[in-house]
């Protein structure tokens, strides 16, 4: 542990800064290392060059002097000692390096000697002398040095023969051949007495005027040369200091005369030895600090090279490697300290990372509850995404539309389907509020409601309303909303969806008309009837003004309906109703009850104009209608009901009317009547009995009574009407005309009407085999009962049970049965025929009766209504009943005459042709055993009138 702790202290990052900070310096130390060593070359190669230039420049002023004093003899000719003298002084004295100036004369060895004796006269000791100091032996030419500046200090070369000095001998010749300057090699000086060597710079003297241009021209021409003797320490100590480049501890310098730099050519060195260490290789050079390769310029002059070589000498290190080694001193502390603090930021930072961790882990769990509430969010998102990308693809295909409003109800944004399928112009909307654009919002309960909830920042669905579109048209929209809020719950506005409902709208208004409206004559039907009804209860009772309900029912329209047919009978039903509404005001309502029944409730009339307003209804009902083609009346009972009065409640109100129309119905039809308390009491009896007849079947209260029918020529019954009785426990024995009405209403009928046909065949097929003989028994078909689908079936069944011959069954039909439809009431007719019974026509002459059906029928028998019979003193009607006579003879058909009730009627028909007679004269119905009685009897007319 404490290993680890202690290697814990120093952090890799640490590590990793100090060598990089490290490395960084040593590059860096190297880098300016390699500077200042180029500065270092840069300044040592400008010293070598200044000290090789300065000394070239020496070189070419010394032999710039030997030419100046050459020019003295080519423009002179002949120069005298004195004039050679006066012209070297000032410069001997300007060039202190230069150890004399001299004039080598060329001479034979005689002129030599008078040359010797000549210059003995003014220098007895002087001497023609070689390089030994030996005098001067014979030779072809001998260059004897003549003038010589200064003299003093150079009396040993006065009077040498420098050619016997081998190589100033070959060099004065190179000399002569080129014309050009040359210098000796450096050798010792004559007249030098140190140890310092010279060289001899020489320019050859030709005669003047001689041709030059060849080497032996030049030699033929030759007189002498002028030439400098030089101390060649001196000379380049002198350029040196000239130039203040003699002092500089940190080189040094040497200079060569000739062609290499061997020790014996070193004409001046400055600074350390010559025995220079051998040069390191290249790596160890790089390694070397001090070292520097030596700087070597060679220059020419004189026709001699000059070696100019520049050594770096050692110095101290430390000036000239300041800046490496502030670099790398710097450096590596500053490695060091960003290293301490690298290390310090990662301690602090394991800290930090330890606090972390220690966090982290106490956060962990809440962090994972958090993923999973942001995964969870995400997949809300993604989901709302998908929804929102769902509703708009469906908002897209569908016709609806999405909306928005503003804090304060206006329309920010309405897209497109509004205005496309709405018709709506966009302008309208944007910035308003609904109820600008419905101003009525601001009176109706819609829109106060509307905006109540609005107001109240609340929901709300399926609000509908209409608008005009640019079409012109009445647009119907259905709309839904829910209030926007921020993350702080401030109302931010309304959004919500809209739809156009026109169609659905009109469907509904459709719906509802239909609903509400008798569908043939467009009048408000029973549920309508009773919506108004309910208002104008409530406006009556608001207002206390009266109320009155008036029920119309048409007098025989069955009969039009039967005669004529549905069609008739609708034209007939939809002349009414128009005229019923054009009778009143339009605020009053006229509904169709039922069938031929309609109601009008009428308000805010005097209680006096009420007479009047029944009185006008039935005008206006009586006037003629045009039925296919035909001018038609109808009349029509009205009953009266008002509310309030005599005990007439709002629920009773149509009842009572109802009850005042029967009365006015009983009271012969086309008249009006009020309702009294007293006609309550008939409806209750119609209801008793109606509840009564629902149960007689079953009690077995029904009865037969059987009516003969007379043969007036013989006077012989042969037949018989089964007429219908019911013997009510309470009631008594009613009479058909009060329940037989009932009972098609109900459609009891049907099933009473089978157990009259199958008793009375079972009576006639008794009476038959009681030997009374063939007796034709005539029963009574309802309107319902011909309607049957199973007539024809049962009839069949019926005869089949009870065994009674058909020919012996005659139905009783009225004319209405088959009027609406003729040929199926042919076809049906005909079906019955040929179960072989036989058709009569009940009460002839009430109803329509076409004369031309009677063709197409396949009837048997007529019978006369009674309503004829009865009258038929009168001469219209006994005309009515002689035509019918006729009419049915000549159809072939037979004639039976009902209501007999006289013996004059019975005289009348009989002279009249008809064939049979059925009345009370004879016989009123009677019960089977009474009947049976009677034929035992063998009663006849003969015996009635006896
Ligand atoms: N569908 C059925 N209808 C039936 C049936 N039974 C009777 N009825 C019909 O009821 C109506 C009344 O019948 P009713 O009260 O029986 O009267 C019949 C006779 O009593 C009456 N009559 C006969 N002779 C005279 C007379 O001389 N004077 C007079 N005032 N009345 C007389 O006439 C009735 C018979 O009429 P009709 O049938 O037209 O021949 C009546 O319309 C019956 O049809 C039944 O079972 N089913």
């Amino acid at each position: 542990m404490p290993s680890s702790r202690k290697s814990s202290r120093i952090s890799l990052a640490a590590i990793l800064t100090l060598m990089t900070g490290l490395a960084v310096t040593g590059l860096l130390f190297v880098a300016v290392s390699a500077l200042e060593y180029s500065k270092m070359e840069l300044s040592f190669q400008q010293r070598g060059h200044m000290r090789a230039a300065a000394i070239r420049r020496g070189m070419d002023d010394t032999l710039e002097l030997v030419t100046i004093l050459n020019s003295l003899f080519r423009t002179m000719g002949v120069v005298d000692r004195e004039q050679f003298a006066a012209f070297t002084q000032p410069l001997l004295e300007r060039y202190p390096f230069v150890q004399a100036f001299n004039f080598h004369r060329v001479m034979d060895t005689a002129s030599a000697r008078r040359y010797e004796a000549e210059v003995r006269k003014q220098h007895p000791d002087f001497v023609l002398h070689d390089a030994n100091r030996q005098p001067l032996s014979p030779r072809p030419q001998h260059i004897i040095v003549d003038y010589l500046e200064p003299l003093e200090g150079n009396e040993a070369a006065f009077g040498l023969d420098v050619a016997s000095l081998p190589s100033m001998a070959r060099v004065i010749a190179e000399a002569v051949d080129s014309g050009q300057p040359r210098t000796t090699t450096l050798m010792k000086l004559e007249q030098e007495r140190a140890l310092q060597k010279g060289f001899v710079m020489m320019i050859p003297v030709y005669r003047a005027g001689a041709e030059l241009g060849t080497a032996a021209q030049r030699r033929a021409a030759w007189l002498g040369n002028t030439s400098a003797v030089i101390r060649s320490a001196d000379l380049v100590q002198k350029i040196l200091l000239a130039a203040d480049l003699l002092d500089d501890r940190e080189l040094m310098l040497q200079v060569y005369i000739g062609d290499d730099t061997r020790p014996a050519n070193l004409v001046y060195t400055r600074g350390a030895p010559a025995d220079e260490p051998p040069a390191p290789r290249s790596f160890q050079r790089w390694l070397a600090f001090d070292y520097r390769e030596p700087f070597v310029r060679t220059f020419s002059a004189a026709g001699k090279s000059w070696h100019v070589r520049v050594t770096p000498l050692p110095r101290p290190f430390l000036p000239h490697h300041l800046g490496s080694l502030s670099t790398l001193v710097g450096g590596a502390l500053f490695s060091l300290l960003t290293a301490a603090f690298v290390n310090s930021l990662a301690r602090r930072s394991k800290r930090v990372q330890r606090l972390v961790d220690e966090r982290t882990e106490a956060l962990k769990a809440s962090n994972d509850k958090l993923a999973e509430d942001v995964a969870a969010r995400k997949r809300t998102e993604e989901a709302l995404q998908e929804s929102e990308h769902r509703f708009r693809r469906l908002l897209a295909l569908s016709s609806d539309w999405y909306w928005e409003q503003d804090e304060e109800f206006r329309f920010t944004n309405i897209t497109g389907g509004f205005f496309d399928k709405g018709k709506q112009d966009p302008k309208l909307f944007i910035g308003k509020t609904r109820w600008e654009l419905h101003p009525e919002m601001w009176d109706n309960r819609w829109g106060r409601d509307h905006r109540a909830t609005m107001e109240a920042h609340l929901p709300f669905t399926n609000l509908e309303y209409s608008l005009p579109g640019v079409d012109g048209a009445v647009h119907w929209f259905s709309t839904s909303g829910e209030p926007v809020f921020d993350r702080e719950g401030k109302f931010k506005g309304y959004r919500g969806t809209g739809t156009e409902i026109t169609e659905r709208k009109l469907a509904e208004q459709r719906i509802q008309h239909i609903a509400h409206h008798d569908v043939l004559t467009g009048l408000p039907n029973r549920v309508l009837l009773q919506d108004r009804l309910s208002q104008a209860v409530a406006f009556a009772n608001r207002s206390g003004k009266p109320l009155w309900v008036m029920l119309i029912d048409l007098d025989r329209f069955k009969f039009v309906n039967d005669s004529l047919g549905h069609k008739a009978g609708d034209q007939l039903l939809k002349t009414v109703a128009q005229r019923l509404q054009d009778s009143v005001r339009e605020s009053d309502t006229v509904a169709r009850l039922s069938g031929d029944e309609f109601v009008a409730i009428l308000t805010e009339y005097p209680e006096e104009a009420t007479h009047d307003i029944a009185q006008r209804i039935m005008r206006a009902v009586t006037q003629p209608a045009m039925l296919e083609g035909k001018e038609f009346f109808v009349t029509c009972s009205i009953g009266v009901a008002v509310y309030g009065a005599d005990g007439t409640s709002a629920q009773r109100l149509i009842e009572h009317a109802d009850i005042a129309m029967y009365r006015a119905k009983k009271l012969g039809r086309n008249n009006t009547q009020f309702y009294e308390p007293a006609m309550n009491e008939e409806a209750r009896e119609r209801l008793r009995i109606e509840s009564a007849l629902r149960n007689a079947l079953e009690r077995q209260e029904f009865v037969l009574h059987y009516q003969p029918q007379v043969d007036l020529q013989s006077g012989r019954i042969v037949g018989m009407e089964a007429l219908l009785r019911w013997q009510h426990p309470e009631l008594g024995m009613v009479a058909p005309n009060r329940f037989i009405g009932l009972a098609e209403e109900t459609g009891l009928i049907v099933e009473i009407g089978a157990w009259v046909l199958r008793t009375a065949c079972a009576q006639a097929r008794s009476w038959m085999d009681n030997g009374h003989g063939m007796l034709r028994i005539a029963v009574n078909l309802s309107p319902r009962q011909f309607s049957e689908p199973q007539l024809l079936s049962s009839i069949a069944e019926v005869l089949q049970e009870t065994g009674l011959p058909p020919a012996c069954l005659d139905i009783e039909l009225t004319e209405g049965l088959f009027m609406h439809d003729v040929a199926q009431a042919v076809e049906l007719l005909h079906k019955l025929k040929a179960l072989g019974l036989a058709l009569s026509i009940d009460d002839f002459g009430t109803g329509y009766s076409s004369f031309s059906y009677l063709r197409h029928f396949p009837i048997d028998v007529l019978k006369i209504d009674r309503s004829f019979v009865s009258d038929i003193s009168e001469d219209d009607e006994a005309a009515i009943v002689v035509s019918i006579i006729a009419l049915a003879h000549n159809l072939k058909l037979r004639v039976i005459a009902e209501g007999v009730e006289t013996e004059s009627q019975v005289d009348y028909l009989r002279r009249h042709g008809c064939d049979e007679m059925q009345g009370y004269y004879f016989s009123r119905p009677l019960p089977a055993a009474e009947f049976e009685q009677l034929l035992r009897q063998g009663r006849d007319l003969q015996t009635v009138a006896a």
